[in-house]
């Protein structure tokens, strides 16, 4: 069987912390790859102002040069509020010979109570829990926990940076800040 480990998630924009909760859990659970899915319209805030579009775009650069590292595109096709449940279904039917991991940051692992029909999701998929800062692992839900180094950095953090005006170099890779630049998000100049 194929181990592959999903990343879901806004990335709006993708950061660091991205890449780096993605490469430890592939190295601690000996995953085959990680697939970053980036949503259409997130299932638990406001849909976001930059496109579908613009995101794909900076995920696609933010993983270029990890070969163990792919997108799908299946929540952005799919078009709605991208529920998890329905995403893992699909792929458990269109992948049967591989086992899929969920990665979610410590924020999430303390949504999960509230994420749609989570008795039936916590059923079908393993969720692995990574720490994040002023967020707790602690939760009932049986999760494998990976240890991180915490990195505080997170989307709202890059976007705040931007409209002060302040650096995000090494907070995102060179490639998705020239996306930023080349298409004036977050209203970089
Ligand atoms: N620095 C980080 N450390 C650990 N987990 C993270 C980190 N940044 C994001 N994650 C996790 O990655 C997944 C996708 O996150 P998302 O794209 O929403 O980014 P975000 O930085 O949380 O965005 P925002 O600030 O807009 O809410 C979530 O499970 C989240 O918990
Ligand atoms: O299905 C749900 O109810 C649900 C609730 C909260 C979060 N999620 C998923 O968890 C991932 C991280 O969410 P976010 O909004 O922090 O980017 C992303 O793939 C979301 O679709 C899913």
């Amino acid at each position: 069987m194929k181990k592959v480990g999903l990343l879901g998630g806004t990335f709006d924009p993708p950061h660091y912390g991205h890449l780096m909760i993605a490469e430890e859990v592939f190295q601690a659970l000996k995953l085959d790859e990680v697939w970053f899915i980036p949503s259409y319209e997130p299932p638990h805030k406001e849909k976001s102002n930059t496109s579908a579009e613009d995101r794909v775009s900076m995920l696609s650069e933010a993983i270029a040069d990890n070969d163990h590292f792919f997108l799908n595109k299946i929540e952005v096709e799919r078009l709605g509020k991208s529920y998890t449940v329905d995403t893992i279904k699909i792929l458990q039917e269109t992948s049967p010979d591989t086992i899929f991991y969920f990665i979610i940051g410590a924020d999430m692992v303390e949504y999960l109570p509230n994420w749609y029909k989570i008795n039936e999701l916590i059923e079908i998929i393993q969720f692995v829990g990574v720490k994040r800062s002023n967020y707790k692992l602690n939760t009932s839900y049986p999760i494998i926990e990976v240890d991180i180094p915490e990195f505080e950095v997170s989307s709202t953090m890059i976007r705040n940076r931007l409209r002060e005006g302040k650096s995000i170099r090494y907070l995102v890779p060179e490639q998705v800040y020239k996306v930023i630049r080349e298409r004036h998000l977050y209203g970089s100049k």
